[in-house]
């Protein structure tokens, strides 16, 4: 604090209590006057503390000279205006805040600064907002889409009531289109909305209309660009806009897993503050087709299954998944195929290292950086990497690769607790054949502490880019189908014949990309 030459040092009162405050280009501070000199010459920091407090000037939202007829904004009371010109309560503004409550959750609070002097107190207001307008990178102008129809369906009022007064109050200038059909955020992104006008866009809802949001700027970006999305060998351009979440789904796990929370609050106030986090994008594709990107979960088998089942119970909200989870591990089916990869080398740390991503994480700083050196160098194409791809093949009940921890509400650890959120990486995860009850042990291992890759039949790989291709991938799509001559019936006669001796029936399923069901089994991601 002493090593920041002061702006400000004033006298002023707080809830009719006289504090020194002072402010300089980093921290607003205030301290109780009393117990301070109750405390001269002796060191009992702890006291001296219990008087004093301070917050970031750029964790400050707004400041606001507070009118002489509204309620006091500490005691919630109304105040009687002073009529006295010497009264040190007369003229006050208020700091709004970011104060830290539960575990990564964050609240707007404020303190209310009283002075007798009218001009000192615009002085004050004056110079906190210059020292806020100096923080380049907080977003002025926002471009919000909010998805009515996500999770509870309460997308709306959590904006209204939650998000807008917030925004409003640190002075950022939105607009806010409401969608009336899935995909319209996604195209409007892609075609219409004048970018150039925002410094953000904002996602009210879950993983899908962040995916729908994220589709919509990334493919706009490669138009731009130039860049052929269908082109597995193409590097994408990375987006110039951010975008924030507000949590309005049902598994809001890509909230959850940068931010920490589902608080729409504590997403705001991120917003507000202009933090960011850089993330990992998966493409698509099959054979040259690009299907879609993903940032969370791409899970064929289990996930796949669940996800296939839940569609047909959207009505129920989030509880849909939980519903279909169960009969899906009821149903117990697994899935024959062979996955290849590309495993990530160098100092990327592995899946089972217990080290948690976390802002400015220095896995993630290395990995962004080497990527510069090597493009630079024009280093090791993909062609000269080909010896190294592993090839596995088997019986699965689940593939799943998480790009990021994917922890949710549901599982506050996520998938794969080690994933980093932008390495270049995604975490692959085979779970083979195994009995139930093994299954259940795995499952019930992400909702405690116990290493859910602790089991015989569960394989965890940190991959840059793999490919997964069905045992019977005559059956891939219908298409697929009428092209190669094969019938339904000789598909199943084919299967029958080789299971004749089991009697069990292998199946096929569906990926589950970010919550969306992808078009094609046999696929290759990068
Ligand atoms: C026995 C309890 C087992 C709990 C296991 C929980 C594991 C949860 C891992 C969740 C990873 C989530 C990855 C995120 C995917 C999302 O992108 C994606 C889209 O989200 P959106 O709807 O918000 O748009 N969400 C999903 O695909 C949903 C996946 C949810 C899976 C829930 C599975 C519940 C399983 C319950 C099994 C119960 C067996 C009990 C037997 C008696
Ligand atoms: N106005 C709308 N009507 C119907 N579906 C929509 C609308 N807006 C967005 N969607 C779609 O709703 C799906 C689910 O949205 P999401 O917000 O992720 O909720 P949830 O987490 O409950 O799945 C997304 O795939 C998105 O494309
Ligand atoms: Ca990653």
């Amino acid at each position: 604090m002493e090593k920041q030459s002061r702006l400000l040092c004033s006298e002023l009162c707080v809830q009719r209590r006289l504090y020194e405050v002072t402010l300089n280009c980093a921290i607003l501070a205030w301290k109780d006057i009393q117990i301070a000199k109750k405390h001269t010459g002796r060191a009992i920091y702890g006291a001296v503390k219990a008087g004093s407090s301070c917050v970031p000037v750029c964790e400050i939202i707004a400041v606001q000279e507070k009118d002489d007829d509204t309620p006091c904004k500490n005691t919630g009371k109304w105040q009687k205006v002073p009529q006295s010109p010497a009264d040190p309560c007369q003229h006050a503004f208020t700091v709004f805040y970011v104060e830290r409550t539960r575990q990564h959750c964050w609240w707007c609070s404020n303190v209310t600064f009283h002075c007798s002097d009218h001009s000192l107190c615009l002085l004050w207001v004056q110079t906190i907002r210059e020292q806020l307008a100096l923080l380049t990178n907080r977003p002025k102008s926002l471009l919000v889409y909010i998805n009515p129809y996500g999770g509870k369906q309460r997308g709306k009022q959590i904006y209204d009531h939650k998000v807008a007064p917030i925004f409003s109050r640190a002075s950022i200038s939105t607009d806010v289109i409401v969608t009336e059909r899935a995909n319209h955020a996604r195209d409007h992104l892609k075609t219409e909305a004048d970018l150039k006008k925002y410094d953000g866009v904002v996602c009210v809802g879950g993983d899908g209309m962040f995916s729908e949001i994220m589709h919509g700027l990334v493919s706009r970006t490669q138009q731009e660009a130039g860049v052929d999305e269908n082109s597995m060998e193409e590097t994408l351009m990375p987006c110039g806009l951010r975008i924030g979440i507000i949590p309005a789904g049902s598994t809001d796990c890509i909230c959850y897993a940068t931010v920490g929370s589902n608080d729409p609050v504590t997403s705001a106030l991120h917003i507000i503050v202009g933090d960011s986090q850089a993330m990992d994008i998966c493409s698509v594709h099959n054979e040259d087709r690009f299907l879609r990107y993903s940032v969370s979960l791409l899970g064929y088998g289990f996930y796949g299954d669940v996800l296939t089942d839940s569609e047909r119970k959207r009505w129920m909200g989030p509880a849909r998944y939980d519903i279909s989870g169960v009969k899906t591990f009821l149903s117990h089916r697994y899935y024959e195929g062979t996955v290849s990869f590309l495993p990530a080398e160098g100092n990327l740390g592995s899946p089972r290292d217990k080290m948690q991503c976390r802002t400015g994480c220095s896995v993630c700083r290395q990995s962004s950086s080497d990527k510069l050196v090597s493009k630079n160098e024009d280093s090791v194409s993909d062609a000269e990497c080909q010896d190294t791809w592993t090839v596995i093949r088997g019986k699965f009940l689940a593939i799943n690769a998480a790009s990021m921890s994917c922890a949710c509400p549901r599982s506050p650890k996520g998938l794969s607790p080690s994933a980093h959120l932008a390495d270049g990486t995604t975490d692959l995860i085979l779970v083979r054949k195994c009995s139930r009850l093994d299954f259940l042990r795995h499952l019930l291992r992400h909702t405690n502490k116990d290493d859910q890759f602790d089991h015989s039949f569960v394989e965890v790989y940190r991959v840059k880019q793999f490919r997964f291709s069905p045992r019977y991938q005559e059956c891939d799509s219908e298409v697929d189908l009428r092209e190669s001559g094969v019938t339904g019936k000789r598909f199943l006669s084919q299967i029958c014949r080789e299971h004749r001796a089991c009697g069990c029936m292998p199946s096929q399923s569906n990926w589950n990309c970010d919550g969306e069901i992808l078009p094609h089994t046999a696929i290759q991601v990068r």
